[in-house]
């Protein structure tokens, strides 16, 4: 199987991930219906997001936590929807890429769901 190691990679990850989000019954209604995503401005974002995370090269600049706090005051954004988030995303890797880098999509992805999921926990409260 193929190493996750250039920006193509990158792309070909995220499309594949958010083909499998746009359709899923648990998440896929706060992109569809919640945000109502434009997906041509979402994805070049999550490309660049990944991009910058994994190979250093800084081409996102961003809040990624600012932009959940208005969905989630919409609809909660459950621990269960990020721990679904991140099994759709480890998922996608382990059926395309292998290798270091795509240990560490997974383990950076978990991360930031998990801290992401608090947050969006405390600020209902
Ligand atoms: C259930 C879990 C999640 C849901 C439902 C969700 C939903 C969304 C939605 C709807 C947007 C688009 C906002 C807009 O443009 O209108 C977005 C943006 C984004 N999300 Fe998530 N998200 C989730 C988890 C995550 C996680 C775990 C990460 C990071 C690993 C992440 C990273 C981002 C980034 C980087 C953006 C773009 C921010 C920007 O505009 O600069 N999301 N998310």
């Amino acid at each position: 199987m193929k190493k996750l190691e250039t920006r193509e990679d990158i792309e070909t990850l995220v499309n594949k991930f958010y083909d499998k989000v746009q359709t899923d019954e648990t998440i896929g209604f706060f992109f569809n219906d919640v945000a109502k995503v434009d997906w041509d401005h979402h994805l070049p974002k999550m490309y660049s997001f990944w991009e910058t995370l994994l190979f250093g090269q800084i081409s996102y600049k961003g809040n990624p936590m600012a932009v959940h706090f208005p969905i989630n005051s919409q609809v909660p954004m459950e621990k269960f929807h990020f721990a679904h988030w991140v099994q759709l995303w480890t998922q996608t890797i382990e059926q395309n890429f292998t290798g270091e880098m795509a240990e560490m999509a997974i383990y950076k992805a978990t991360n930031i769901a998990n801290l992401m999921g608090h947050k969006m926990e405390v600020a209902r409260r």
